[in-house]
């Protein structure tokens, strides 16, 4: 899965000869329940990648693909019970979340033993949950003081785990007694900052949700104060360290505006290239304690089994009708469609973005009863929302979107998602397939069909190779 280009920002702190001087292999913490570590192996030996010749430190490592069943899993009241606050536990099981998921089952034991963490697990899996059971387990809601922070890549995310956060740390109203509430901050790139200032200068809230470039100018001018952090979470950790704008803000967070002694430090992602150099440099760079784990789930499949591929060879012309034709014999529930960003030559001669022309065709052809509704960067942030509260609100929807929706957005009456483009690397392909198959237990099978030229095709199969599945070759009439 490794690509070569990926932590091109991390390489350049690991030297050559660093190898010599790696802390030794650290082992199982003790005192876990035997159900849990169950199908749990601590390893020294070399996983998944090949160019990821680094010797481990420490892995969490379930091999198979063997994900627990409804009926075999430990319940989230059995791992939570003691750390996470009855009315939370209440609250998970009102919303449906009894049995605890692969990650849940090997992360959260690990996370309420304080031990940093590197959540290695397929999209869909349920990594947020976990994160967020830690930070309740920790605050004190009846403090106000900012306890625990995670930082997302995109506002869209942001959102998302904000929604989520409030839901779960909602006061509880036990015997007519009404608690203080657990307050969570969205502080998002495009969002009202200067509400934020005052809010953060007169209550500071208890859990703040940021994307890195709106928390660093907080952090700047003093506004915003991480004295009393417990938790950091950097969620989809990979991106944000290949994004070069953010990788030196990401890296002041670590090291500047606080200190891994002082915080229990969680990272979060379905792809961590390289993960043994990552856990090292995470170590090495003091982003973590010396005692962190990379907790690696289903590491032999990296994307659900629940999605099957598919592809389609095409010339360009063919694309609109052939992607048509698709979703008319596949009748998907809701499906998304994505589409690579303009280029700048394309932009430069004026030629209509893709997404535009792709909706034109789709107006004018489709015939079904799917909403058709676009996602991508070049819209503002009010629309943005605005599409993917209607997505939420109504479902049955053909959402057209850039890569923008393709980390961590979590639509999960998504059945179809179509590849218009091929995704730029293997690590986009097993983003943008993981939008759909986000029901933990459900084994009902998901569709991901990409189109591509017969040029393409080799792409296709390196990719493939790199994400361990099988994609089949379909042929459409048009
Ligand atoms: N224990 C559980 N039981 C049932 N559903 C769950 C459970 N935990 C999480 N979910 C649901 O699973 C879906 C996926 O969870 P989540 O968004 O946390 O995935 P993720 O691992 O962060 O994926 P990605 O890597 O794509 O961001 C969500 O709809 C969430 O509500």
């Amino acid at each position: 899965m490794a690509s070569t280009s990926a932590y091109r920002h991390l390489q350049f702190v690991f030297s050559s000869n660093s190898a010599a001087r790696y802390p030794p292999f650290i082992t199982q913490s003790k005192n876990l329940n035997p159900r849990l570590s169950s199908g749990v192996n601590f390893i020294n030996r070399p996983l998944c990648s090949t160019s990821d010749s680094m010797p481990v430190q420490a892995v969490i490592d379930n091999p198979s693909d063997v994900t627990v069943t409804e009926e075999s899993a430990l319940t989230l009241r059995e791992i939570c019970h003691g750390h996470v606050p009855e009315h939370v536990l209440r609250r998970i099981e009102e919303v449906g979340f009894r049995v605890a998921t692969d990650v849940q089952q090997q992360g959260l034991p690990l996370l309420f033993s304080g031990r940093d963490c590197i959540l290695h697990a397929q999209t869909g899996s349920g990594k947020t949950l976990t994160y967020l059971l830690l930070i309740l387990s920790l605050i004190n809601p009846q403090r106000s003081a900012v306890q625990a922070l995670i930082v997302v890549p995109t506002r869209e995310l942001g959102m998302q785990v904000t929604k989520v956060a409030r839901m779960l740390a909602a006061s509880p109203v036990d015997n007519e007694l009404v608690q203080k509430s657990c307050s969570v901050m969205a502080l998002l790139d495009g969002g009202m900052l200067k509400r934020h200032k005052t809010w953060l200068k007169a209550e500071p809230p208890v859990i703040v949700v940021a994307t890195i470039a709106s928390v660093c100018q907080m952090l700047e001018k003093r506004i915003l104060k991480l004295e009393s952090m417990q938790v950091l979470v950097i969620d989809e950790v990979d991106f944000m360290f290949n994004a070069s704008k953010q990788v030196s803000y990401l890296r002041k967070l670590l090291t500047t505006y606080s200190s891994c002694s002082n915080r229990q430090t969680v990272f979060a992602s379905a792809s961590i290239p390289q993960h043994r150099r990552f856990l090292h440099d995470c170590i090495q760079q003091k982003w973590t304690k010396s005692d962190a784990v990379h907790v690696h789930v289903n590491s032999i499949a990296p994307m659900p089994s629940c999605l099957q591929h598919r592809f389609v060879i095409c010339s360009k012309s063919r694309r609109h009708q052939t992607l048509l034709s698709l979703i008319q014999s596949d009748t998907p529930e809701s499906a998304i469609i994505f589409v690579g960003e303009q280029s700048e030559k394309s932009k430069k001669a004026g030629n209509a973005p893709p997404t535009t022309l792709l909706i034109n065709f789709l107006e004018t052809s489709y015939e079904g009863c799917l909403d058709i509704v676009l996602l991508e960067e070049d819209m503002n942030f009010n629309s943005r929302a605005a599409s993917l509260s209607e997505v939420r609100k109504r479902g049955g929807y053909l959402l057209i979107a850039t890569d923008i929706a393709a980390r961590g957005v979590d639509l999960p009456e998504t059945t179809h998602i179509y590849n218009f483009d091929l995704p730029r690397a293997a690590v986009d392909y097993l983003h943008r397939a993981g939008r759909t198959g986000r029901k933990p237990f459900s084994d009902k099978k998901c569709t991901v069909t990409t189109i591509i030229s017969s040029e393409e095709q080799f792409v296709m199969e390196r990719y493939e190779n790199e994400l361990m599945f099988n994609c089949e070759m379909i042929t459409v009439q048009v």
